[in-house]
């Protein structure tokens, strides 16, 4: 097997040139005659690279630069400035044998005719794939059972709840089988359980054919149970790349401390910020360089039955990154 990466990227930016919008009549009036514009830089200098069969997690908050990332990997943008190879291939030439090797879903864009049965678009997507028809029943059957949607490729898709089509278009997305899934937020608006269907299928399908996948999803849930490794895209640059429990390491600015005493309803509103109080445990976070002197101070001073330190929830972490005008430096691998 190849040891090249599926997914090399060097320099990546995009900017996009956006006419400036002036409010009033008078501006209106001035725009016909000399539009203004602005350049929003969406990427800035991306570096990325994934081995074949990793799942990496794609994190940013909206309007970082994921998707555009995603539509440069697949070849829907043309990058600015950069180099992107993707198994091989230059994405935005958009050669054939390219794209019958990788696929892109998008949780907010359907890609099956809403008026037929998804069995229908998938025999569409068989003849412009090409996918002989042996293998094509193959697979679909394989996804179908996968999924466990059965006979409802069979009705129109608009008839399909929300979770039942998102099913029905990864079907149709990965039937000619590609080896690299752009999955940008294949789970939005889903419910619990649907989302877990869909994230053990992703696991199954990236086992079965070893295939790469980078997924973006505003769903910690779904990264925490797909992805080790995490990257972190930041006002379009790219601000962390790594182990996604490192990500808690490098950015918490707090520590969450639980520790359980012999009393109840013992007061610690003085050693930090009470996160709940149950009994004789109590959850406290403490900045992070204050965790060492608050442990050892509750230790002399109260009779600890037993105590924990963590850092807090990862939702927590990704929410302060994200709102943070942090421009920490990119970690590197
Ligand atoms: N075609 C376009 N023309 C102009 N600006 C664009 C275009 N596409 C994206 N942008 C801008 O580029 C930036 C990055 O957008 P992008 O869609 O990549 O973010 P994102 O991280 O995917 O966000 P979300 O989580 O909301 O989907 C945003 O400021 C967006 O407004």
């Amino acid at each position: 097997m190849s040891t090249e990466p599926a997914i090399d990227v060097r320099g990546l930016s995009k900017s996009f040139v956006v006419p400036e919008r002036e409010s009033g009549l008078r501006a209106a009036l001035g725009g016909l005659v000399r539009r203004r514009t602005r350049t929003v830089h969406a990427v800035r200098d991306v570096d990325l690279t994934v081995a074949r069969g990793e799942v990496v997690g794609f994190l940013g908050a909206n309007g970082a630069g994921k998707t555009t990332v995603l539509k440069m990997l697949s070849g829907l943008l043309h990058p600015t400035t950069g180099d992107v190879a993707v198994l091989g291939h230059v994405p935005a030439r958009r050669e054939r044998a390219y794209l019958r090797r990788m696929t892109l879903v998008m949780g907010n864009r359907h890609q099956l005719q809403w008026d037929l049965p998804a069995s229908d678009s998938y025999e569409l997507t068989r003849a412009i794939y090409q996918v002989p028809e042996a293998r094509f029943r193959r697979t679909r059957e394989e996804l179908v059972e996968l999924l466990e949607i059965g006979e409802l490729i069979r009705k129109p898709v608009r008839t399909l709840s929300l979770g039942e089509r998102m099913k029905a278009e990864l079907v149709g997305s990965l039937l000619h089988q590609p080896e690299v899934l752009f999955l940008d937020e294949p789970t939005l608006g889903l419910d619990i359980t649907m989302q877990k269907r869909i994230r053990s299928f992703v696991a199954e399908y990236n086992r079965r054919h070893e295939a790469t996948v980078l997924l973006t999803s505003h769903y910690m849930a779904d990264i925490q149970a797909l992805c080790k490794r995490v990257v972190v895209i930041h006002h379009g640059r790219l601000l962390f790349d790594g182990d996604l429990s490192a990500l808690g390491e490098e950015f918490a600015a707090h520590k969450e401390i639980e520790v359980t005493l012999d009393e109840a309803d013992a007061d610690l509103s003085g050693y930090g910020e009470v996160r709940s109080a149950e009994g004789g445990r109590v959850r406290l976070r403490v900045p992070r360089e204050n965790a060492p002197p608050t442990i050892a101070k509750l230790l002399s001073e109260h009779n600890v039955l037993d105590l924990t330190v963590e850092a807090p929830p990862i939702e927590d972490v990704i929410e302060q990154v994200f709102s943070s005008g942090t421009s920490g430096a990119a970690v590197p691998r």
